[in-house]
């Protein structure tokens, strides 16, 4: 069962009634707010939330626990019963059914309900649109935001449905798991004082809202100077939740042969490293139950290929500066979570957040889009992206997907000419995109042009 906790990112919803789409937004919002609660638990799945509500009246709501449990249209319509006849179903995503079962859109139809708002469509290519077809050619009527309903309060429950996402979103974009660097500073900007003491900086208050950082992730990444100084646990240990696994970043492996992330009973631990660092500590981690994983030439960007690759969605960076500075630099972080105590330490040689970037002047700074402020306790924590949130529109489905949505056009029918949808196999591109095509001319014979607008200014203006 998923652990109740509040959420760190989505903003509560609120209401006015005057607006349009004011309560279809205020009902998605809600989806996507108790769809955060299972965060971290889900993975490598989304997080989807349910509310079911007929005449303004919520009914019925439900939020997926972890992978494999009963989808929250499941249990929103179990929980509305009776009263889902004709009544509306809010979703924060379009459902993923991953194995052609169904089993959301089924329970929705057999319910009885009759309309269906979705946040976002499903962002990952093989599983976007699937559902909303399905729902469709059951009856239903299906509202997107952001294509069917359209107003500044529907832009905002759209956010809420894509920040609650955004790991998948960023993953599915970036080809990387969704990293996020955590650091606690001083005011004068020091992580630890000049001997490497570090705890604690920031206060209880701030270190709890990173146990929950931590239940949010699939595995913390810390370097080996960080095992060696700090003897971390990385566990989080804010009563319940997700335990994230723990990965050491160590090229020499020069690690302590007693620490207690070598205690692996309650969570595991990846130690990576290069090829042929000390066999003999090797050997000894194995024994201790600590996987061993060897890079050709260790780096954040192979690392987090690597663990792409194994399904990892999420990841907390909770290291030091120096492994913080290359892990920015080959541009995985996509989130920064900065706490900020008001304590000054002092120390010419105290490290400090963030290593050597290159840079020379101000101007190169990385901007945070997107970035807020809250107090904890004594401290301010400072959040933002460095990344911008990849749009998972506009819709490319594959050729066959796009015969399905539309018999009448085929991209690949070459006597025709068309303007392209969103939803066209290659209507990401405007018709001034440099794609190339080939039409016939008078003689049939073909001919190529640059772009569909050349082909378009010639063949109308041209007498
Ligand atoms: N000193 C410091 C932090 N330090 C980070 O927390 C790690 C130790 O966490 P744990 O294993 O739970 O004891 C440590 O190795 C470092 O990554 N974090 C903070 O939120 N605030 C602080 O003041």
């Amino acid at each position: 069962m998923a652990a109740s906790f509040p959420s760190p990112i989505i903003c509560k919803a609120t209401t006015n009634n005057n607006h349009p789409h004011a309560l279809d937004s205020f009902h998605v919002r809600r989806a996507a707010e108790i769809a955060d609660k299972s965060a971290g638990l889900t993975s490598p799945h989304p997080n989807f939330g349910c509310v079911i509500a007929t005449a303004g009246k919520v009914v019925g709501e439900g939020y997926l626990y972890a992978q494999g449990t009963k989808p929250a249209e499941v249990q929103a319509v179990e929980a509305a019963g009776e009263l889902c006849r004709g009544a509306t179903a809010y979703l924060n995503m379009e459902p993923g059914d991953c194995h052609g079962d169904r089993t959301a859109v089924s329970a929705l139809v057999k319910a009885g309900i009759t309309r269906v708002v979705v946040g976002i469509r499903h962002p990952l290519q093989h599983l976007r649109s699937h559902a909303l077809r399905a729902m469709r050619s059951e009856g239903l009527q299906v509202d997107v935001l952001g294509e069917d309903l359209k107003s500044k309060v529907v832009e905002e429950a759209l956010k809420s449905c894509l920040i609650v996402n955004a790991p998948l979103i960023y993953r599915a974009a970036s080809r990387v798991p969704f990293s996020v660097l955590k650091y606690a500073m001083t005011l004068d900007g020091k992580i630890a004082a000049s001997s490497g003491h570090a705890s604690w900086i920031s206060s209880k208050e701030s270190r709890y809202r990173v146990f929950e950082l931590r239940g949010r992730s699939d595995a913390i990444v810390v370097g080996g100077n960080t095992v060696r100084k700090d003897n971390p646990r990385l566990t989080a240990r804010h009563g319940g939740g997700h335990v994230p696994i723990r990965i050491v970043m160590s090229r020499t492996l020069n690690l302590p042969e007693v620490a207690n992330l070598w205690d692996v009973s309650s969570v595991p631990t990846i130690v990576v490293t290069q090829r042929g660092a000390r066999k003999n500590f090797q050997k000894f981690l194995a024994s201790k139950g600590v996987e061993v994983v060897e890079f050709d030439i260790l780096n954040t960007r192979d690392v987090m290929e690597y663990f792409y690759d194994r399904g990892y969605l999420s990841i907390l960076w909770e290291c030091g500066g120096t492994l913080a500075a290359s892990a920015i630099s080959s541009g995985i972080i996509h989130k920064v979570f900065a706490f900020v105590a008001p304590k000054i330490i002092g120390g010419k040689n105290a490290p400090t957040p963030v290593g050597e970037l290159g840079m020379v002047e101000m101007t190169q700074a990385l901007d945070l889009i997107d970035f807020s402020y809250e107090q904890i306790g004594p401290d301010m924590l400072i959040s933002g992206f460095l990344q911008p949130l990849p749009d998972p529109t506009p819709v490319i489905p594959s050729v066959d997907e796009t015969y399905a949505i539309d018999p009448s056009v085929t991209p690949y029918e070459s006597s025709i000419i068309f303007f392209y949808k969103t939803w066209d196999l290659y209507g990401a591109f405007s018709n001034f995109s440099p794609h190339p095509i080939q039409m016939p001319d008078e003689n049939g014979d073909y001919q190529t042009w640059s772009s569909v607008e050349h082909y378009y200014q010639v063949t109308t203006f041209a007498a």
